[in-house]
């Protein structure tokens, strides 16, 4: 499809329609991109629900939730460490002490939360969201968790009466900041419908993909793909320094052949410099692996490669690299 790059957040698509499905696969989707849209970007404020909610202002959910903001939405933020909250308090959002009340004031909610345990609990938790919805509310997890979660999460969601989406993000850091994120998503098809607009301003494209769980898939054989992807990177890098190459040069090599990835180009040369200035946590890496082994385990599919892949990672953070940008697995190799 040769469509969305994470790397390159505006590179234009090959596709010219709006929404269409594509060869014939055991689940039909849909595809919807922002730059074929027939609605034209920027959506009209009636478009809009009238009050949203954010849970979860990191790295990823910091630029969202000022892109709706920027976009004219009325939001109404919560994060577990407050002071995250404060530049979006200084664009007129509102803060609610807890993810109950966030969901009790907003028409709709999204959360983007670290893991599956903290998603869970941010959700349906003592004073999660779940305590605050109830008919006529909508919930939007863009987190990135296992199928198994997400639904879980579904049923806590619509005991109360309200409806469930589930859509992970493609695209990092910067994607977010510039409304250029790619939404997996599954689950209520009219809430998806609904959400659009919104997504629209978070992202560049949107899928649709069906039943809830299947946007959890998808996400994380994307990024199982990217966490070996960059592992092999690393060691491409140190293999080639060790035998008295220039590992910039094989950067450069890589970057005009059929290997090349807008990956390699942005990461690669801080790599060479050993400089990991963090867009997607290598903890964050790791855990997707993980829930991607998980999912091969659940369809007894076996995934060498990850398999491998997920045990440099996990040295990588035993060496205290967590919290570094998982290019910095490259280190558990020196
Ligand atoms: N960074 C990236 O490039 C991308 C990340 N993702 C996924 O998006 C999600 C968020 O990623 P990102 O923003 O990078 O991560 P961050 O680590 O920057 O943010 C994690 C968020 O989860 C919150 N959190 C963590 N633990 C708890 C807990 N126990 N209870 C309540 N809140 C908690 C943090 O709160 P606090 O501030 O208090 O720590 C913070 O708001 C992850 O699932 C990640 O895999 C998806 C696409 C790209
Ligand atoms: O989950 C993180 C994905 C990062 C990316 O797509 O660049």
């Amino acid at each position: 499809m040769a469509m969305c790059s994470t790397f390159y957040p505006r590179l234009s698509t090959h596709l010219n329609c709006k929404s269409f499905s594509l060869f014939p696969v055991k689940h039909r989707f849909l595809v919807s991109i922002k730059a074929f849209s027939s609605q034209t970007f920027a959506p009209k404020a009636d478009d809009l629900p009238a009050s949203i909610g954010f849970l979860g202002l990191g790295i990823m959910g910091n630029p969202m939730a000022q892109n709706l903001i920027k976009a004219g939405c009325d939001v109404t933020v919560w994060n577990r460490t407050k002071s995250k909250c404060e530049p979006l308090i200084s664009m007129n959002a509102k803060y609610k002490s807890s993810p109950e009340e966030v969901a009790a004031s907003c028409d709709v909610t999204f959360a983007m939360l670290a893991d599956p345990e903290s998603a869970a609990d941010v959700a349906c938790g003592k004073y999660g969201a779940a305590k605050g919805m109830g008919p006529g509310k909508d919930y939007v997890d863009v987190s990135t968790v296992d199928g198994e979660t997400s639904k879980l999460f579904c049923e806590h969601i619509r005991a109360t009466g309200a409806h469930f989406l589930e859509a992970p993000v493609s695209g990092s850091k910067k994607p977010a900041e510039d409304g250029q994120l790619i939404f997996l998503t599954a689950g209520d098809s009219v809430l998806y419908e609904k959400a659009a607009p919104l997504l629209d301003i978070m992202g560049k494209s949107r899928f649709y993909l069906g039943e809830v769980g299947n946007g959890a898939a998808m996400k994380l054989v994307v990024n199982m793909v990217m966490g070996s992807m960059m592992a092999s990177f690393a060691e491409g890098l140190v293999l080639s320094e060790k035998v008295g190459l220039d590992p910039s040069v094989l950067v450069e090599v890589i970057s005009q052949g059929a290997i090349s990835a807008p990956m390699y180009a942005v990461k690669g040369p801080s790599m060479v410099k050993s400089s990991y200035p963090t867009a997607f946590p290598l903890k964050h890496q790791q855990k997707d692996l993980r829930l991607a082994l998980g999912l091969a385990e659940s369809v007894s599919q076996p995934i060498p490669i990850a398999a491998a892949t997920n045990e440099l990672y996990k040295v990588a953070k035993s060496h205290g690299l967590s919290d570094q940008d998982f290019s910095a697995v490259i280190e558990a190799l020196k």
